[in-house]
């Protein structure tokens, strides 16, 4: 079992109000499974995945990944799980604007501490594994939006973790390219990488192997559950979602990489002067 959520509770404090949020949520997933969630705008499904991708703890409950206990794990543990174990991929990208696709691939590997030569050569490899090699020192200015989700993708990729974690990975691209997308998570899936994607799209959640849907703040299995209100309502609430999304992404993106990588950045530059040096010292 590769994801093992236990009676998941999350509340938000509010003004002295306690909003509860998510309610007595039990999800296992087994390594290889391809599942989506589906869910109305606020019944849950960023806060269920901010908690399955360690950005952020439950109020209540039991979560195993990888048979970790990674709720008795310190946040300095915690991101070394979300670097080495998780691949995040977004609606709207999150690729570093003033970087190349190479540079923006190789971003997880500097925070590994690999070496410059050993980044590049593995960057250009996930590259290669979204069909994008050809387009490695291209700003993501000069990239169409389903190239730049293949980017992100290859970026999510590149330290090979074992879960794939994508909040409405098609949301911004035409049915073409998230068509393409669904292709590549195909591939991936039957590489033995295990997918869990929140979508609204329900044509986009067929490709999954298990559907889930969250009403309300409680997870229910297949699509019996799912009634045309619901459907209606999630269809509804879209714009509105996206909107949302954007901002929640952003936050998380700051959280998870503007902050680091500017720190990285720095010892990345003195890594490279250092390696430099020393190669110019050996020639
Ligand atoms: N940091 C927070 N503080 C207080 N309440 C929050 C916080 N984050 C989310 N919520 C509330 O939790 C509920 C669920 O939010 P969440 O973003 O998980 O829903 P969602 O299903 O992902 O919605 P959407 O599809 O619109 O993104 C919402 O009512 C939201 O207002």
């Amino acid at each position: 079992m590769i994801l093992d959520l236990r009676n998941i509770f999350k509340d938000y404090n509010q003004d002295k109000l306690v909003v509860p949020v998510l309610k007595d949520i039990s999800l296992q997933v087994e390594e290889g499974e391809y599942v989506a969630i589906m869910g109305p705008s606020g019944s849950g499904k960023t806060t269920l995945m901010n908690i399955i991708g360690c950005l952020d703890r439950p109020t209540s409950g039991e979560f195993y990944l990888a048979g970790t206990d990674v709720l008795k794990l310190k946040d300095r543990e915690l991101s070394d799980v979300r670097l080495n174990s998780i691949g995040f991929v977004f609606q709207s990208f999150h690729l570093m604007p003033r970087e190349s696709a190479l540079e923006n691939v190789s971003l997880p590997l500097s925070y590994a501490g690999i070496k410059k030569k050993e980044r590049k050569e593995r960057a250009l490899k996930a590259l290669a594994r979204v069909g994008l090699e050809e387009r490695a020192l291209f700003m993501p200015t000069q990239l169409s939006g389903g190239q730049k989700q293949r980017v992100a993708i290859a970026r999510a990729m590149v330290n090979n973790p074992k879960i794939l974690l994508a909040d409405e990975p098609t949301g911004a691209l035409d049915s073409k390219s998230g068509a393409q997308i669904m292709e590549l998570f195909q591939k991936l899936n039957d590489e033995g990488v295990t997918i869990v994607m929140i979508t609204h799209d329900k044509n986009i959640a067929a490709h999954a192997k298990q559907v889930y849907h969250i009403i309300d703040g409680e997870i229910s299995k297949d699509g019996n559950e799912q009634t045309d209100e619901n459907m209606e309502q999630t269809d509804e609430n879209m714009e509105q979602t996206k909107e949302k999304e954007i901002k929640t992404e952003k936050v998380t993106l700051e959280k998870k990489t503007v902050g680091e990588a500017e720190a990285e950045k720095k010892t990345d530059d003195q890594d490279d002067t250092i390696e430099e040096a020393s190669d110019e010292k050996e020639t």
